[in-house]
């Protein structure tokens, strides 16, 4: 990033440009989210099972579709935190407290999704290789 760059405030003004901001953003989510971490670490071992047990392209587009949905609910989830913590200077106040509870309720259903898709597509294919 070069320092001109660095105290931007406005809009970005070439695409190469935005994309630079969003490639900051993905990486500050994996430095610093914790949770981020975690959610790609579940991913890989779910792509690596759908690899090993050669699942169809259906099942493909379901369990992308679940990774990503994850993803996004955490991406809100520190977007939320982080325009919340600038609003009240980490003082308590019930809105925050709404706004970020919702926030984390919409990871914990698109968690809770995913391991649903996970056990149908896996489940029965799991089953019949320790049997
Ligand atoms: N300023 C505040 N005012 C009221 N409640 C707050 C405030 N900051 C945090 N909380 C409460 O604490 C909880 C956790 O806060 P926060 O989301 O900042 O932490 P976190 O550990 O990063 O959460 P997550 O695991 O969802 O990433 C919130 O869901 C909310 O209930």
């Amino acid at each position: 990033m070069d320092s001109k760059d660095r105290r931007q405030v406005g809009k970005n003004h070439h695409l190469y440009q935005a994309m630079r901001h969003a490639g900051d953003g993905i990486i500050t989510m994996l430095r610093e989210e914790r949770n981020m971490r975690f959610h790609c670490l579940a991913a890989v071992a779910a792509l690596g099972l759908g690899w090993w047990l050669r699942i169809s392209s259906g099942d493909w587009l379901w369990l992308l579709l679940v990774i990503f949905l994850v993803f996004a609910a955490e991406f809100l989830n520190t977007v939320t935190e982080a325009v919340t913590d600038v609003m009240v200077s980490h003082q308590y106040n019930v809105d925050v407290k709404k706004a970020k509870d919702v926030a984390a309720g919409g990871v914990l259903l698109a968690a809770c999704f995913a391991v649903v898709v996970g056990l149908i597509i896996f489940g029965p294919r799991l089953v019949n290789l320790v049997r």
